[in-house]
């Protein structure tokens, strides 16, 4: 890595957690990660979800078609694909998934717990048992939505609680299974991931890192802050910027960026997810120099995640620039809009690139 005054340049980071969508969303919101990104693990949260190897295969084709439309061929990514966890993933499909060579991570859901998760999982070791038996046996990562669904657990204390509730027995019950702690969120949630026993690592959001609850009402409700889990206390949010540059391997980047239109956002029952993919590397970069550790940004972003899932490392670079950018009030697509993390708001951070807008 290659810090000064005026540049940045590291190994070309990868997105760990990225919803790309479908259809005519899913054009204009893979320009935002090209180029940034050399690979990004692709969330199933269709609808339909992606839950057998053929609908992901199919989905990985639409991706690449809408590369090739509207990036062209001069810019490299590969959709790492995943698969949607459901109380009747047969053991067979994690045994097509690893011979498929296009499937990266099994997703779990918990039934109700985010943005088309209706089809999730209603009792992980009373329904998926035998399928995470054959995920440990072929080493294919689980990839977790960690929040309990329990509606008699306060919101804000989800995550903490899976911890206990989910993620504990299932450890005890599977030790050898690979686990992503996704969109970690809590002072928990980092403690736990850094210490706990196993393979075990943890996604990291940009705005879990640089914002707290307080954004969600700073002036008024702001809809373009919500998402799940749902920003934390500042205390939570201390303890993920030193999870994240600190120096474990275990913490890496995922954006979760999840792009919804304006008026889904804006509204009397708005969805949960924020748009940060376009932005990322520059509200990472943002983040990390907050605390004064520029230096753990190329780890994070671009070292820990591909050795966790025991991929090559990018083999080319990328070059942030300092130079103060105000993040666009919103993206059109075509008639419609979508406003991503931030807007309005200046960097000291930018990513010029080509495919970035
Ligand atoms: N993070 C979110 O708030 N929303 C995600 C789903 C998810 O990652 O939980 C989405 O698909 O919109
Ligand atoms: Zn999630
Ligand atoms: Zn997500």
């Amino acid at each position: 890595m290659d810090i000064s005054i005026n540049s940045l340049t590291l190994t070309q980071p990868d997105d760990w957690h990225l919803h790309l969508r479908d259809g005519d969303i899913l054009r204009s919101v893979l320009r935002g990660s090209v180029g940034q990104f050399g690979r990004a693990i692709v969330m199933p949260n269709l609808t339909p979800p992606v839950v057998k190897v053929e609908q992901a295969a199919a989905y990985r084709k639409r991706i690449l078609q809408a590369l090739n439309d509207t990036a062209g061929e001069t810019q490299e990514f590969e959709p790492l694909m995943t698969l949607y966890l459901t109380d009747d993933t047969p053991p067979d499909e994690i045994y097509k998934a690893a011979e498929s060579g296009i499937i990266y991570g099994v997703k779990l859901y918990p039934a109700g717990a985010t943005t088309n998760s209706a089809a999730g999982v209603t009792d992980l070791l009373g329904r998926c048992l035998s399928t995470l038996e054959a995920m440990q046996k072929v080493g294919m990562p689980l990839l977790m939505h960690g929040e309990v669904t329990d509606p008699k657990i306060d919101i804000f204390d989800r995550e903490a609680v899976f911890i206990d509730r989910v993620m504990i027995p299932l450890r005890d019950a599977l030790p050898e299974l690979k686990v992503v702690f996704e969109h970690l969120t809590t002072r928990q949630g980092a403690e736990y991931v850094r210490d706990a026993a196993g393979p075990i690592a943890a996604t990291i959001t940009p705005h879990h890192l640089l914002y707290n609850r307080n954004a969600l009402f700073n002036g008024g409700i702001r809809p373009h802050m919500y998402c799940l889990p749902v920003l934390k206390r500042e205390i939570h949010r201390q303890a993920l910027l030193e999870a994240a540059t600190g120096g474990s391997g275990r913490f890496f980047l995922g954006t979760d960026s999840a792009p919804h239109l304006r008026g889904m956002k804006e509204s009397a029952c708005g969805c949960a997810g924020c748009y940060t993919a376009p932005y990322a590397m520059a509200l990472y970069a943002t983040a990390f120099e907050s605390v004064g550790k520029l230096d753990q940004l190329e780890a994070f972003a671009s070292l820990n995640g591909p050795r966790f899932y025991g991929l090559p490392v990018n083999k080319r670079k990328i070059t942030l620039e300092r130079a103060s950018y105000t993040i666009p009030d919103a993206l059109s697509v075509g008639d419609d809009e979508l406003v991503p993390l931030a807007a309005g708001e200046t960097l000291p951070w930018r990513f010029a690139d080509a495919a970035y807008t």
